[in-house]
């Protein structure tokens, strides 16, 4: 393994050669390579590891310092370190960069045997091909069953699919604002998300890297789209209400302060994000469904004798507790947790005490001063 070529410049992240990944649509993906970050020491017998699963545009920088392409001190900054819900005094972490994304795991702007990007030619995966990249990254690491395997959103996806699919390698599965399986809904406003990159003139039917442009409109507008569904109606009629924007007159042309906050966000990802990845992860997610080929969700996680930690945003309208709900009553072991936040599905982001107490109840070191909501 070597340092990852990785475009952000992040100096903690190697690079694995997994070798050609066969896909479920039938591709073989040739030579491909995973970035990841990695905390803590392995134990001898490879007891100790965790599996952090980050969601559609996060990355592996899940805690770290502010640095070169990365303006924040991670994800989920504090989770992870000595005394921290992911305790590296005896806890050895791993965070992959996802399969199709573009932070130096294989993707569609990564080059292809030619030396030129794959661009839209990149084969469709789906969120098992992720977890079946993430098996051989174990494998290479020497970690034949994790200790516990958790993420949030598209994470979460991973962390059923890690259960269902080797139910023997995961002892503890922690689901966060996730599902079992993509709903309508959420296909419905991925499909809107692809068309705006699609459409935007610049996209050149995915060959825009070769061209030395980028559908930044579409990718822009993709994310003022997903940002919408990522946060509560409640939250931004509280922050913003039908305010205009500092300095600007609606009636005269201006913004209104929330037009303002959603330009804010979609200037802010497409100054780090790929839109070729971004299509590519969010069909993945359309595709989702950890019942497929295994009968009902009860069948698929049948296998899985570890335990099952599900926790749910009460203000999630993307991903709905209910949701979450769905995959505790299909396993004899599920546990449900709420998160009670006013900031929809962003809560498995930003309500750092639940989340931090959920976390560290998971890995079995429960912090007692932190509040947890049981339900169901
Ligand atoms: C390199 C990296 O990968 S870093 C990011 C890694 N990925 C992730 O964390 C996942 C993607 N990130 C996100 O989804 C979000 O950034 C979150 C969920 C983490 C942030 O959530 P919150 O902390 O609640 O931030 P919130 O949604 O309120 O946005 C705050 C921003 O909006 C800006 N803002 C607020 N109101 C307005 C307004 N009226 N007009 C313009 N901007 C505004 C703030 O100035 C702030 O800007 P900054 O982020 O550049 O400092
Ligand atoms: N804010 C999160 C939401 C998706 O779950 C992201 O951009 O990854």
């Amino acid at each position: 393994m070597a340092a990852a070529d990785d475009p952000f410049d992040n100096p903690a992240l190697r690079a694995a050669d997994l070798g050609d990944l066969p896909l479920e649509s039938g591709v073989t993906l040739p030579e491909v390579t995973m970035a990841f970050q990695t905390w803590g020491t392995l134990a001898p017998d490879g007891s100790n590891a965790v599996l952090v699963e980050h969601a559609l545009t996060g990355d592996a920088h899940v805690v770290g310092p502010i640095g070169p392409g990365q303006p924040t001190p991670g994800w989920w900054p504090g989770i992870i370190g000595p005394g921290r819900p992911l305790d590296t005094r005896d806890l050895f972490v791993v965070a992959p960069n996802v399969l199709g994304g573009c932070r130096g795991t294989t993707g569609p702007a990564s080059p292809r045997a030619d030396g030129r990007p794959w661009g839209g030619g990149f084969p469709q995966i789906t969120i098992r091909d992720q977890v079946a990249a993430e098996r051989r990254l174990a494998d290479l690491l020497g970690i034949r069953s994790w200790h516990l395997v958790l993420g949030g959103s598209m994470g979460g996806m991973r962390v059923i699919e890690w259960a269902a699919t080797h139910p023997e390698r995961t002892r503890t599965a922690l689901v966060i604002a996730s599902a079992a399986h993509a709903t309508a809904d959420q296909i419905a406003w991925g499909h809107a998300q692809c068309l705006a990159i699609e459409s935007d003139p610049a996209y050149h039917g995915g060959d825009y890297l070769a061209r030395g442009v980028a559908p930044t409109a579409g990718l822009g507008l993709a994310r003022r789209i997903a940002h919408q569904t990522y946060r509560s109606a409640d939250e931004l009629a509280d922050r913003f209400g039908a305010e205009p924007q500092q300095g600007e007159d609606p009636l005269a042309g201006g913004r209104f302060a929330v037009q303002s906050y959603l330009d804010h966000q979609a200037a802010k990802l497409t100054a780090r994000f790929d839109a070729g990845s971004y299509l590519t992860l969010t069909r993945a997610m359309a595709t989702h469904d950890v019942t497929r080929g295994r009968g009902s969700l009860a069948e698929a996680l049948a296998p899985f004798t570890g335990r099952l930690v599900v926790a749910g945003v009460d203000s999630d309208r993307l991903f709905p507790a209910a949701l979450s709900r769905e995959i505790v009553r299909a396993h004899p072991a599920g546990e449900l947790r709420l998160i009670h936040s006013r900031c929809g599905h962003d809560g498995f982001l930003v309500e750092t005490d639940q989340i931090e107490a959920i976390v560290a109840d998971a890995a079995c070191r429960p912090l007692a001063d932190r509040r947890i909501a049981r339900v169901g």
